[in-house]
């Protein structure tokens, strides 16, 4: 790949949580998140950290554990990064519930990869991809919503809806493809994230300004499976290639996307309407549109990493068996299809309703990380799910920097640090020593691996 060609991406998780506890009243999740990060106030001081992969671990306001995985170049990285996260947070929740049973205070500790708790409030996962400031970013943006709006069709996490939701007030419970969906507020907006916009325009490079943007998506569902999350990531950084290279995507224009977004999320056909400036098309018509145009520039221009020809497929499969309503083809591979195969399965056995409480707990444990508690990790575990990693790669990616982005640096950092006992502040763009503030290493050209600059520092400082 040429230099030119690769891109810095970024997830951002925010986990739900909850105590489980039935001998006594359950702990406040502002509870469960003190025992949770205990150990990471006292390893690093504070509550937002960023760790021994390059990847930031933190407490935002709310109580969700937050963890953003280190800038990556590679869907492979990408993966595996965010993988770790979860191996993090396993491991402090077994932590956390050790300290609970030392206080007396027992029970099991739950922190679900999911959007949406039952009180109604929703968390999210965003995503990032790095732009050259060059592209004019008003245009990019505005071609990218139908894209966005009609994308969780291929990577929605699933959702058992309660009724009321759809249509608002009179819908029965249902299955719908999208876990964010129902809470999106917003379009394109520079308001905070908690406004919950499609795009979030907040101008944050975390890089040389005059050269990048960091394109800031809102509106997707946290993942669970390998193969989703290499399609959330390969068809939109297809997207975004063929948009920079001004390649021809029809002007299509969303009318209302906070609405299109619902009806997307809600209708597992694919053929609901979507109000467009000029006429209508739905969900399928558009994505089958921006994977032809993809299979052309990928044709016209060549693949530029070793998975192209595995995004696009799957992006195939995943129309042509929303298209066929025969999901058979994608219940080992796309989350709401694993999800939802999963459900129908105890609905059929038990005679459940989508309303049936006993759905709403089985929705909630699909996305469970407590070790041994997940059915999503059940399944997978079970081999009913496929992986993309090989063997391994998550696992090693818990001390490991993506080796292809200055995460790599900031982890070397922080390693030598640590080794040396000195106290450190880091974040995405600087790492300095607390006690040596005036050699601050800057780190502004996100692909930058070389390590002179850490090797003189530590030099210096002895
Ligand atoms: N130059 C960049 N381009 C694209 N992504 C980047 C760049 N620099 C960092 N990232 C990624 O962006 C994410 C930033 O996560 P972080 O949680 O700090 O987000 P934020 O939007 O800055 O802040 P907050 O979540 O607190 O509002 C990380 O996943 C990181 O890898
Ligand atoms: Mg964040």
């Amino acid at each position: 790949m040429t230099p030119e060609a690769r891109r810095i991406m970024g997830l951002e998780t925010e986990y739900g949580v909850q105590h489980w506890n039935p001998a006594a009243r359950p702990l406040s999740a502002e509870e469960v998140v003190r025992y949770l990060f205990r150990p990471v106030l006292e390893w690093g001081r504070s509550s937002n950290v960023f760790v021994s992969n390059g990847s930031r671990l933190y407490l935002d306001v709310g109580s969700h554990p937050e963890y953003a995985t280190a800038e990556c170049s590679t869907l492979d990285e990408l993966i595996a990064s965010d993988a770790a996260g979860d191996r993090i947070l396993q491991d402090l929740i077994g932590r956390a519930e050790a300290a609970l049973a030392a206080d007396g205070i027992g029970g099991s500790l739950h922190l679900y990869r999911n959007n949406a708790d039952s009180s109604g409030s929703s968390y999210g996962s965003h995503e990032n991809y790095l732009l050259r400031r060059r592209t004019e970013y008003r245009r990019l943006t505005e071609a990218l919503v139908p894209f966005l709006v009609s994308r969780q069709i291929l990577v929605g996490a699933g959702r058992v809806v309660p009724a009321g939701t759809w249509p608002e007030g009179t819908g029965e419970a249902h299955f719908a493809f999208s876990q964010r969906a129902d809470f999106v507020q917003e379009g394109v907006s520079s308001s905070t994230t908690r406004s919950r916009p499609i795009i979030n325009t907040r101008d944050e490079p975390h890089a040389d300004a005059s050269l990048y943007r960091r394109l800031h998506v809102i509106v997707g569902d946290t993942n669970l499976s390998e193969p989703t999350h290499l399609l959330r990531f390969g068809a939109t950084d297809l997207m975004l290639r063929m948009i920079e290279a001004g390649f021809p995507l029809g002007d299509h224009r969303v009318t209302h996307p906070t609405l299109a977004v619902r009806q997307v999320s809600h209708d597992l056909t694919g053929t609901a309407r979507i109000a467009l400036r000029e006429g209508e098309a739905s969900a399928l018509d558009l994505q089958s549109h921006y994977l032809e145009a993809a299979h052309r520039f990928v044709d016209a221009e060549g693949a530029h990493h070793e998975r192209v020809a595995e995004v696009l497929d799957l992006w195939g499969t995943v129309l042509d068996a929303v298209r066929s309503q025969d999901f058979g083809p994608i219940e080992d591979t796309i989350d709401w299809a694993v999800k939802l195969r999963l459900l129908e399965r105890f609905r059929e056995r038990d005679g459940l309703d989508w309303s049936a409480p006993r759905i709403a707990q089985l929705d909630l444990a699909f996305h469970d990380i407590a070790p041994g508690q997940g059915l999503f990790a059940m399944l997978r575990e079970r081999g009913a799910v496929r992986r993309v990693l090989p063997e391994g790669a998550a696992a090693a990616a818990v001390d490991a920097a993506p080796t292809t982005t200055r995460a790599a640096v900031r982890a070397e950092f922080i390693a030598r640090a640590r080794e040396r006992g000195m106290d450190y502040a880091v974040d995405w763009t600087t790492l300095k020593l607390v006690d040596h503030p005036l050699h601050t290493i800057s780190l502004k050209d996100p692909f930058d691996t070389a390590l002179d600059a850490v090797d003189a520092l530590f030099a210096r400082v002895g």
